[in-house]
């Protein structure tokens, strides 16, 4: 039975792949910090396949590499690792920002990325041929914009560490993907704004966003391809989101 670690599983993408890779018959590595939703998800899942859950911050480098290494035989050797946990803070320009919003960012989103995956790579190499690691990154590694400062900056560090990690995996089998997800309706806005809910909505109304369950059904593909296949990068936004023009600072009239 293949399997598939996902981090930040208790919400959006992470929580929407989990039920997806259940549908499909994989056992379940979930993790995240909030406990009583790992513990909602495994009553929900473990039903149809096995389920171990890891109450986890992936910024704790000993907390990850001591709850991977020691993973039980039945979920080994691991099929897939999906680097999902991630938030990005502080909307406002960056000479307004509060230094410790880009400290969590770069603490999560680059540190955490990076501690699981040193940890879960010899259970990787285990597996060989057909393994993946499946990192989210987003279109703000890509693209900048306002207020996109250290979030899109951690999201670029995704793309380059993914492809990095390809040239050092090559010959292993194991399979490396950054994928990167536009305008998607979960929770992150939610973070972003700190709590702020009319915010949040705001975003996502009169739009058709990407929704948590079109990035699982990405992830599902991306894990299942033939094994002689990598897709080094994979940019999803829905229809209805596409670049601006560059911007110009002039004098007044
Ligand atoms: N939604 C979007 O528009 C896009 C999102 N992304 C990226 O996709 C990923 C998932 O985001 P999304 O599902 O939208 O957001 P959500 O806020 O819905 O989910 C984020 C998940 O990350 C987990 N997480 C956050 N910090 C930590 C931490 N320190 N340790 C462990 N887990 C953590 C949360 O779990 P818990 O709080 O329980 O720890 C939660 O399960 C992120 O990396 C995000 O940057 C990329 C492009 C677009
Ligand atoms: O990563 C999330 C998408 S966006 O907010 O940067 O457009």
């Amino acid at each position: 039975m293949p399997s598939v670690l996902i981090t930040g599983a208790t919400s959006g993408f992470g929580k929407a792949a989990a039920q997806r890779f259940a549908k499909a018959g994989w056992s379940l590595i979930l993790t995240g910090r909030r406990e009583e939703r790992l513990k909602a998800l495994e009553s929900e899942l473990s039903q149809q396949v096995p389920v171990l859950t890891l109450t986890l911050d992936v910024r704790d480098s000993d907390a990850v590499t001591n709850a991977i290494s020691n993973l039980p035989e039945r979920f080994l050797p691991l099929t897939c690792l999906i680097n999902n946990a991630g938030l990005a803070l502080a909307p406002e320009p960056a000479q307004k920002v509060d230094l410790n919003d880009w400290h969590t960012m770069i603490d999560t989103n680059i540190t955490g990325l990076v501690n699981v995956t040193h940890a879960a790579m010899p259970l990787l190499l285990a597996h060989g041929k057909g393994a993946s690691i499946l990192n989210l990154g987003s279109i703000a590694g890509q693209w900048p914009y306002p207020g996109g400062h250290v979030y899109g900056a951690s999201k670029a560090f995704v793309q380059q560490f993914s492809y990095n990690l390809r040239c050092d995996l090559l010959g292993t089998g194991v399979r490396v993907t950054d994928l990167a997800p536009g305008l998607a309706e979960t929770e992150f806005t939610l973070v972003r704004t700190k709590g702020n809910q009319e915010a949040s909505d705001a975003l996502y109304r009169g739009t058709t966003p990407l929704q948590a369950e079109d990035i699982a059904e990405q992830l599902y593909y991306l894990a299942t391809l033939p094994a002689h296949i990598n897709i080094n990068r994979l940019e999803i936004m829905p229809v209805r989101q596409a670049w601006s023009p560059l911007n110009v600072d002039r004098d007044p009239e």
